[in-house]
């Protein structure tokens, strides 16, 4: 891990109303490394993850990814850069409830693009490997909890991204379908590469991280080098 980070982030600030969502935060992601986000309720894990994507800009501070600043970028770019480069994995699978598991995981691609037998083909296999092809004709509605998230990190990964930002995957799952889709998924990221920004406040599941930041009032205080 001592090539130059994948994604750097310095003094992070973050307001919302009276709120100091973010104050000073700054960590790094490498390549291909999974690096959990942990601390109290409300400290600002998600906040971070949100600024990190590029979902949520901060007042200050600077985010760079991959030689770029994330604040030079116009609304389009980021929007394109999110797009084709991170995947997203969020507590309620947040699927499409009209379309098929197998639609829903091909969307990204056909998004970027690709034909719809083309995208549809690399779906069914994403589908495969998290072990839910039999949901695939099945809207999000009639898979389960367990399922749907499993739908979910297959259509995060669909696009090979170089980062999956993950916000408590596994929060509204039992722990012993919150345990195999972190499994799948940090497999997943793994043979794929991806880096994996997750948020947990679930010890078990920062486990399966190779690096914890504990973030404490809008603060990363303190990052363990672990494993
Ligand atoms: N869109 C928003 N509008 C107003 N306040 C917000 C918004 N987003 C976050 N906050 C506030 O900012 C603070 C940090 O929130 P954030 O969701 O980042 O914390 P968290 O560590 O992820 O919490 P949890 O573990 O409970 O999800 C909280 O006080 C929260 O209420």
């Amino acid at each position: 891990m001592h090539d130059a980070p994948l994604m750097t982030a310095r003094d992070l600030h973050k307001r919302f109303g009276e709120t100091q969502a973010l104050d000073s935060a700054s960590v790094d992601l490498h390549a291909g490394e999974v690096l959990a986000l942990m601390g109290p309720s409300g400290s600002g894990k998600s906040t971070l993850l949100h600024c990190l994507a590029g979902i949520v800009a901060p007042d200050a501070g600077s985010i760079i990814y991959d030689g770029r600043d994330l604040a030079q970028m116009s609304d389009v770019e980021r929007s394109a850069l999110r797009r084709s480069e991170f995947g997203f994995v969020f507590q309620f699978g947040q699927l499409v409830p009209e379309l098929t598991c197998l639609e829903n995981v091909a969307l990204p691609l056909r998004l970027a693009g690709v034909g719809r037998r083309a995208a549809e083909k690399s779906a069914a296999e994403w589908l495969r490997r998290l072990e839910v092809a039999d949901v695939a004709d099945k809207r999000p509605g009639q898979a389960s909890g367990g399922q749907g998230q499993r739908v979910a990190v297959a259509r995060a990964l669909v696009t090979s991204p170089r980062v999956v930002f993950a916000d408590e995957p596994t929060g509204a799952l039992d722990s012993l379908n919150g345990e195999r889709v972190m499994q799948l998924l940090i497999a997943a990221a793994r043979d794929t590469g991806a880096a994996v920004v997750l948020v947990t406040h679930e010890a078990r599941i920062a486990a399966y991280s190779d690096r914890e930041a504990v973030v404490r009032d809008g603060r990363v205080r303190e990052q363990e080098f672990a494993r």
